[in-house]
């Protein structure tokens, strides 16, 4: 489990710290543990540190201050090391420690040839270009005094924001020792970008927590050429250096994983104190690479995660086993609403996914032609045309492949009603958010929607005047934690939002005796909860889940991640096989509160829905990989699921 946190609750907890005088202890732990990671890199490049070349990309705040004092552990240790400062300002005893060690320093100024002010014309970046064993590239040019790469004078906290606040005046501006920058070589985005590309590693530490927006102005400029070209040399099979982000990818959200402006997408982050949300949510996830959390002595001073991240590990150990007394009825019966002339597929998939993730019993309900379907591929399927009504399960899933058949859709719609817990999917999806407009669901419905299919549920809660205005599919996925918390808070339901990384959220609390993070707007009308029942155990349907997904306290939100996908889901009928999984474990927990509590006490009670959620996401994910990298046709991964869950 991995529990991520906002840059401000990070703030929040070395405040006492910095009150303290720690400032440069923490920073030193900090810096010690990116340069272990930047040795790991080299080592695995080049078999020794000796005769390898790093850029550190230095921003104007401690994030740069980190990577200037990596920079000068890794000279030390041997390695040549050329920074280029992209910002007016730097971290005083940073650049000092660098410059001591023998590290060479340029800054990045505006395209030379169109100049920036008053200045020395001359050739750039001749040392960095010595130690780094590069041609800039673009020859002479003129420039001027240090433009600020990142436009740190116009943007985020300036110099009485959390840099001078962490480290009091050993961060240099315009009236300290500015000169130390401004005495920098000069080099042009051109020049950068050759730099950066000969050599092994690039340090990314541009902006951390401090940040606000994305990379703008000549950084951004480099970026998105070390990314181009890294993508058609990455093509044509080039070598290419290794790039390793200090605390956060330069251009992520620490709190949201937006990345507005061009990122350079890193091999290796290295974090400090926790995770930050921004690195288990999408799109922020895709840049970071692989996450090592270095403990700096924040860590007892932490306050509750925004985000928890459910790792593959902790899938396999929560996922609900039998016991040597149980039964098939104990185990959790499913029923399925699912599939209709037209996609008849659907039916098929997700009942065989239930099978095979250990259902105690699946109940199909559909039509003749359906059901001889469903049958010839999972014979131990009890098949019937029952209305929801006429059988008893502990958990629904309805919605796979119900398109445009009458007898389907009112069975789906009797589903969204039922008391019992439910997974609704695909079909199902715009029916539940029709029904809110009368009553909120409740975080025992868990829907499933996509990127696109989330942004037709918010024109549904737009029409009956639920939210201000509808929400495009590209809005949803730049941000997907905000818009799932949103879906969760306006429908009372666990909404599941799948993409690359999946998102869960429920508008249930995020710890027990804690509020999370997130503080969001009451809905103008409070609405009903619909009844939750739950089987049979009265407390599953306790009054405490109604208060907590009551419209009167908004700001409560579980929010899970999950990760670790193959990309080869991006095909039709993954989702179906994720469904028919979800109902499996939703089956399960119905009646068992605390059969999830090994993944944390948010996962009892009412947060148990989520955590089945986010259980049957990383089953998925991980049955997406259980034979290696590959394509994974939904009748593949129905197999692989049960091969996941299987012990030698
Ligand atoms: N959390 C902790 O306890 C520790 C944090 N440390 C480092 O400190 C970092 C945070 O430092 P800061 O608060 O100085 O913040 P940053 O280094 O992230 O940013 C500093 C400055 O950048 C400018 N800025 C903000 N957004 C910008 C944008 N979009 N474009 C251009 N300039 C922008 C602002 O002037 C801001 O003050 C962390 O990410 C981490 O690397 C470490 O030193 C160790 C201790
Ligand atoms: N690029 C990707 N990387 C990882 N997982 C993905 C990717 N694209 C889609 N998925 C996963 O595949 C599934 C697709 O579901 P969905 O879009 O509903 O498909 P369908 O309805 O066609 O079965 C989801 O679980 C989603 O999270």
């Amino acid at each position: 489990m991995i529990d991520a946190r906002s840059g401000e609750s990070i703030r929040r907890a070395e405040q006492p710290l910095l009150d303290e005088g720690q400032g440069d202890a923490l920073m030193h732990r900090a810096a010690r543990g990116l340069t272990r990671e930047c040795e790991a890199q080299l080592r695995a490049g080049s078999g020794a540190l000796g005769g390898t070349r790093a850029v550190v990309l230095v921003g104007p705040g401690n994030n740069g201050g980190d990577g200037l004092w990596a920079g000068a552990f890794l000279r030390r240790g041997g390695v040549a090391v050329v920074a280029v400062l992209t910002g007016s300002r730097a971290h005083e005893a940073g650049l000092e420690a660098f410059r001591r060690a023998g590290g060479v320093v340029t800054r990045l100024v505006e395209d030379a040839v169109r100049g920036h002010g008053p200045g020395a014309a001359g050739e750039q970046g001749g040392a960095a270009r010595d130690a780094a064993g590069a041609s800039p590239g673009n020859g002479a040019g003129s420039d001027g005094p240090a433009t600020d790469g990142t436009g740190a004078a116009t943007h985020g906290a300036g110099a009485g924001g959390h840099g001078s606040r962490r480290t009091g005046d050993r961060t240099a501006t315009a009236d300290s020792p500015a000169e130390a920058v401004a005495a920098a070589e000069p080099v042009d985005v051109a020049g950068a970008a050759e730099l950066l590309w000969a050599a092994d590693l690039v340090v990314d530490a541009v902006l951390g927590t401090g940040a606000s927006g994305g990379l703008r102005g000549p950084v951004a400029d480099l970026v998105r050429e070390f990314e181009e070209r890294r993508g058609r040399d990455a093509r044509a099979g080039q070598r290419r250096p290794r790039v390793v982000a200090c605390d956060i990818v330069s251009g992520v959200s620490a709190d949201t994983g937006q990345s507005p402006g061009p990122v350079l997408t890193a091999d290796a982050t290295v974090t400090f104190g926790s995770a930050k949300t921004g690195h288990v949510v999408s799109p922020g996830e895709q840049a970071t690479g692989a996450l090592t959390v270095v403990s700096i002595g924040i860590e007892d001073l932490l306050g509750p995660a925004a985000v928890h991240r459910v790792e593959h590990r902790d899938v396999l150990e929560a996922w609900p086993r039998p016991t040597a007394t149980d039964t098939k009825y104990s185990r959790g019966v499913l029923g399925v609403v699912a599939g209709a002339p037209s996609y008849p597929g659907a039916a098929i998939m997700c009942t065989q996914a239930a099978v095979n993730a250990g259902a105690g019993m699946v109940r199909f309900l559909g039509d003749a032609a359906a059901r001889a379907m469903v049958l010839t591929r999972s014979p131990e399927v009890v098949c019937s045309d029952d209305q929801p009504w006429d059988v008893h399960v502990q958990a629904w899933l309805a919605g796979p492949g119900v398109v445009g058949d009458e007898s389907q859709a009112a069975r789906v719609q009797a589903v969204i009603e039922a008391a019992e817990p439910a997974v609704l999917d695909a079909g199902a999806l715009d029916a539940a958010a029709r029904s809110v407009a009368d009553a909120r669901l409740g975080p025992h419905k868990v829907l499933t929607p996509h990127a696109g299919e989330l942004s037709q549920i918010f024109d549904w809660l737009h029409g009956f005047g639920l939210c201000e205005a509808g929400v495009e599919r590209t809005e949803i996925e730049a941000n997907p934690l905000h818009w799932a918390r949103e879906a969760a808070r306006l429908t009372g339901a666990t909404v599941l939002l799948k993409g690359a990384t999946t998102v869960i959220a429920s508008p249930v609390a995020s710890a027990p005796g804690h509020r999370a993070e997130y503080a969001a707007a009451a809905p103008s009308e409070p609405r009903p909860d619909r009844e939750q029942g739950g089987g049979a155990d009265p407390a599953a349907s306790s009054s405490t889940a109604h208060r907590e997904a009551s419209p009167s306290t908004p700001d409560e939100c579980l929010c899970l991640s999950v990760g670790g996908a193959s990309a080869w889901l991006a095909t039709a009928g993954s989702g179906d096989t994720l469904a028919g999984i979800l109902g499996t474990v939703l089956a399960h927990v119905a009646e068992h509160l605390d059969a999830l509590a090994g993944l944390g006490p948010w996962a009892c009670g009412d947060g148990r829905w989520a955590a089945a959620a986010a259980l049957g996401a990383g089953l998925h994910a991980l049955a997406s990989r259980a034979h290696g990298e590959g394509p994974v046709p939904p009748s593949v991964l129905a197999e692989n699921v049960r091969a996941v869950l299987t012990r030698p």
